[in-house]
């Protein structure tokens, strides 16, 4: 065994020369696959399984076997630089291209939504941004779901366990933007986290701009230290120092690559789990496609599902796990009633605001210029900086309650409340809502998160297509887009299959703006936004609101209510589908059924405030150690 930093870090384990480049894990057929006997079988590479893999396996007698059903994309020039991430969304070598069902609260809209098919999972198609939720949010959860271990006192060593930040760029003299507190930070965990090398005047500009219209004289002191309210710089999952240096950093190169030499962990990619297989309640094992062909392979100790948030529930239900009448609906006859199987699904909902700027103002755009690509090209290529390393890092937090009258506030919560008197709601679902009430209520809570991006967007087809950020274009007038997410949904949709077929796509229904008071808090986001755009930090650089279109007046709530109807789009932060508290216990152990967890983003009881992919891997990392203590494996 290895030994153990106060973090739990291993020592030397993820050191950057432990990655072998021929990646003896990696199974080239079902044969090498199936020729091993495994103690525990993951479904699905993704962020949180190959965090566990990786965590199991320090064990050199527990065997893991990983069933992923994307491709390895190690090394692919478009998931490791961070600016081309665009390119992989809505790209069906990347990703599954889910598609919602019309979405009434959004003009009946159908969304695209995203989800990464490869080792690595979403970690590999996402947007970098490395943000952690606020205290609240997780104490949130361990309230919840009655557990004081899922506190936010409790979980801030896993969060500093995955992660390693990286040195702020030597170039950057003034760190004013770039708050933050070593402390609070990881410095071995597996995934890189690093504040851009390079920025425009207009990030800076902005951040003036937020702080004077909030009327914020204080910078957060460091916003992953549980209080993120205020504006700043966040980090990125980009690595700055090793041999991935300007690359992204995820799941698939720190948690699998560099323990790819371990004898005891094999991965099969493009392997798709068809179903778990029960036998008298227990899971034995999985089924699954491989080269067209169907096989099974068993477990000694446990199946862990981590397919994420769209395909933990598909599998529970192709399964027989879930709620009797969907169950038999789509063909499937129910072997375990779990009626919160698919249900409790929330996103972070976004309004946005597209400008063009003045002549003389640089953007992203600029990269549309020939010879400043080249520039940025011979930057990431000779020294693994510049602007094709970063990514949108101007952002931050506000409450609801600054930015409304005590009225407007008043009556949002009153909507929350009929809804929470009304008999449809699920106890868990009452005492949710009561969490997002408090959240209103008070004046330290992040229930907006604003976000500016470097860029335009395409605000006519960019949900439907996910083509959302157009070529840069140096022609045009540079562009940027300020967002405003809304952080606790009262909105609650579902994910459920019609179809026993496992490669037909499950009904995937987000709830976009279902709920009023999601609609309230919008608008007052882009109200916010508004203002903004008004400020002597950021007015003199704008030439025109591209985007709502000029008919909407922004300063007016009732307008801005219209405004976040005709567009809002998710975050990308699915969660809820396998819910703590409903679907499985605080040890992640599916209810009713022995043998079988769930880990992975499915299992959030609640929204967090921020991105939510540090969350996903402080949920692994901590899955691995209650997996672990619940097997009598040295944690
Ligand atoms: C486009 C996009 C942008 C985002 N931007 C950010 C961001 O900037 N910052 C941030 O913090 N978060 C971001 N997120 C969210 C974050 O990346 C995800 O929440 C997180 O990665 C989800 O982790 P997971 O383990 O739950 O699922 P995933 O990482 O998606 O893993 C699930 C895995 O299971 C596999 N799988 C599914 N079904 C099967 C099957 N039947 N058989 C075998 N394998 C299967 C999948 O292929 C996948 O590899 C973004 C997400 C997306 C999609």
């Amino acid at each position: 065994m290895m030994n153990k930093t106060p973090d739990g870090q291993g020592e030397g384990l993820y050191g950057i020369d432990n990655a072998s480049n021929s990646l003896p894990a990696l199974c080239a057929c079902a044969r090498g696959f199936l020729s091993e006997t495994y103690d525990f079988i993951i479904i699905g590479g993704g962020t949180a399984g190959l965090t566990i893999a990786a965590r199991l396996t320090e064990d050199p007698d527990i065997v893991v076997g990983v069933l992923e059903a994307g491709k390895s994309r190690l090394d692919d020039p478009l998931v490791d630089t961070p600016a081309t991430f665009p390119q992989l969304l809505g790209n069906p070598d990347y990703d599954y291209g889910y598609k919602s069902v019309p979405q009434e609260g959004n003009r009946g809209i159908i969304h695209h939504l995203c989800r990464g098919k490869a080792l690595g999972g979403s970690s590999a198609i996402n947007y970098m941004l490395y943000v952690r939720g606020s205290d609240a949010d997780y104490d949130d959860w361990a309230t919840l779901v009655g557990d004081s271990s899922w506190s936010s006192k409790a979980l801030k060593p896993y969060m500093r366990k995955h992660q390693t930040l990286d040195q702020l760029d030597e170039s950057i003299s003034d760190n004013t933007n770039y708050p933050h507190i070593g402390k609070n930070h990881g410095t071995r965990g597996p995934v890189h986290t690093s504040f851009n090398d390079s920025s425009f005047p207009i990030n800076d500009l902005a951040i003036k701009a937020m702080d004077e219209v909030a009327g914020l004289s204080k910078k957060p002191t460091d916003p992953w230290s549980g209080d993120h309210i205020g504006f700043f710089n966040t980090l990125g999952a980009v690595a700055r120092s090793g041999p991935h240096k300007g690359k992204r950093s995820y799941a698939a190169r720190g948690y699998f690559e560099a323990n790819a030499c371990r004898p005891n962990l094999k991965v099969l990619c493009e392997a798709q789990v068809t179903k778990i297989v029960l036998e008298d309640g227990i899971a034995k094992g999985v089924e699954f496609v491989f080269d067209g062909m169907t096989e099974t392979v068993y477990a000694k100790k446990e199946v862990i599902l981590c397919g994420g948030v769209i395909n933990s529930p598909q599998i529970l239900e192709l399964s027989g796990i879930g709620d009797p009448e969907k169950l038999n609906a789509a063909g499937i006859e129910c072997a375990v009633k779990l009626p919160g199987v698919g249900e409790n699904l929330q996103d972070h909902a976004c309004a946005v605001i597209g400008l063009d700027l003045k002549p003389g103002n640089i953007t992203l755009d600029i990269l549309g210029d020939p010879d400043t690509m080249e520039a940025a090209t011979k930057a990431l290529v000779e020294y693994q900086k510049g602007p094709l390393t970063a990514i949108a890092s101007t952002q931050g937090f506000q409450p609801y309650k600054s930015h409304v009258s005590a009225s407007e506030l008043e009556s949002t919560i009153q909507s929350i409340r009929e809804t929470q008197s009304s008999s449809p709601a699920s106890p868990f679902y009452k005492r949710q809502l009561e969490q997002v009430i408090t959240h209103l209520e008070s004046d330290k809570s992040a229930n907006l998160q604003y976000i500016m991006i470097p860029a335009g967007a395409d605000f006519e087809n960019g949900i439907r297509t996910q083509k959302l950020w157009p070529p840069p274009d140096n022609n045009h007038a540079h562009r940027v887009t300020i967002a405003s997410c809304l952080q606790y949904p009262v909105s609650r949709g579902s994910c459920h299959i019609t179809s026993s077929d496992p490669m037909a796509h499950p009904r995937i229904d987000p709830a976009y703006l279902k709920h009023p008071a999601d609609i309230s808090v919008l608008a007052a986001g882009l109200h916010f936004i508004d203002k903004l755009t008004k400020s002597p930090h950021l007015a003199p650089l704008i030439q025109a609101r591209s985007y709502p279109a000029p008919h909407r007046n922004l300063s007016s709530l009732s307008d801005c209510e219209e405004a976040v109807k005709d567009w809002v789009m998710g975050e990308y932060h699915l969660i809820g589908t396998c819910a703590m508290g409903e679907v499985v216990d605080s040890r992640l152990r599916v209810k009713s059924v022995k043998g079988l967890r769930v880990v992975d983003a499915s299992v959030f009881p609640g929204h967090v405030s921020g991105n939510i992919c540090s969350s996903v891997y402080m949920v692994a990392e901590k899955g691995g150690d209650l997996i672990k203590e619940d097997w009598g494996i040295e944690v």
